[in-house]
């Protein structure tokens, strides 16, 4: 095996992941604060016309993330570093298991969990980012229980739960 190949296999990826509204981006970049390593954010790899649907309201089909998942892959390929912290909302184990095939990572998930109505008052207020509260009902419905992801407690202080979750991905 070449060393490039070892190297692929050994970088960690935390997955900070969750619906829309759950603090992935706020949480993701304050875990790669503490960790002192890179955070990448998912939704700067949308093609524009994922972007435009998005901003109306329309959830993706798989198809449409596929795209998606594989900028991000090439974006994690390019990385020299073992460790780094990704948004991404990865909400079923289809999705899940495309980011298995497309990003050469160990992809360790961890799942903002945040009531619906929270998430919803968050959307409505949150500036400057393409995905409203319009998106939120084909978020939940496209969620699963997301078994293999560790849940974490999203509702608390974002640093509360950067903590906790820096912690369990360096135990
Ligand atoms: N733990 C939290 N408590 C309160 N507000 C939060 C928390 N996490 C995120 N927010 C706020 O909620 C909104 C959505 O957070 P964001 O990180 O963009 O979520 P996501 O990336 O999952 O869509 C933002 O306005 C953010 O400041
Ligand atoms: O942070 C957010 O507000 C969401 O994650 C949002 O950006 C969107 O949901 C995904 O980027 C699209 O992909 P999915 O339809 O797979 O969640």
């Amino acid at each position: 095996m070449s060393q490039n190949a070892t190297s692929l296999q050994q970088r960690r990826l935390i997955v900070v992941m969750g619906p829309a509204g759950a603090g992935k981006s706020a949480v993701g970049s304050a875990v790669a604060r503490l960790l002192g390593v890179r955070f990448i954010e998912g939704d700067e790899f949308h093609p524009p016309e994922n972007i435009a649907k998005i901003r109306a309201g329309m959830g993706l089909t798989n198809e449409e993330r596929r795209p998606w998942i594989r900028s991000i892959g090439e974006a994690v390929r390019a990385l020299d570093d073992p460790v780094a912290v990704l948004a991404c909302s990865a909400l079923n184990w289809k999705i899940r298991a495309m980011m298995k095939e497309e990003i050469p990572a160990d992809l360790r998930f961890f799942l903002l969990d945040v009531p619906e109505a929270e998430l919803r008052r968050r959307l409505a207020t949150r500036q400057g980012h393409f995905a409203g509260p319009a998106l939120l009902q084909s978020q939940l419905a496209a969620m699963d229980r997301a078994e293999e992801a560790r849940r974490v407690d999203g509702t608390r202080p974002v640093a509360a739960i950067a903590r906790e979750i820096a912690a369990l991905a360096e135990a």
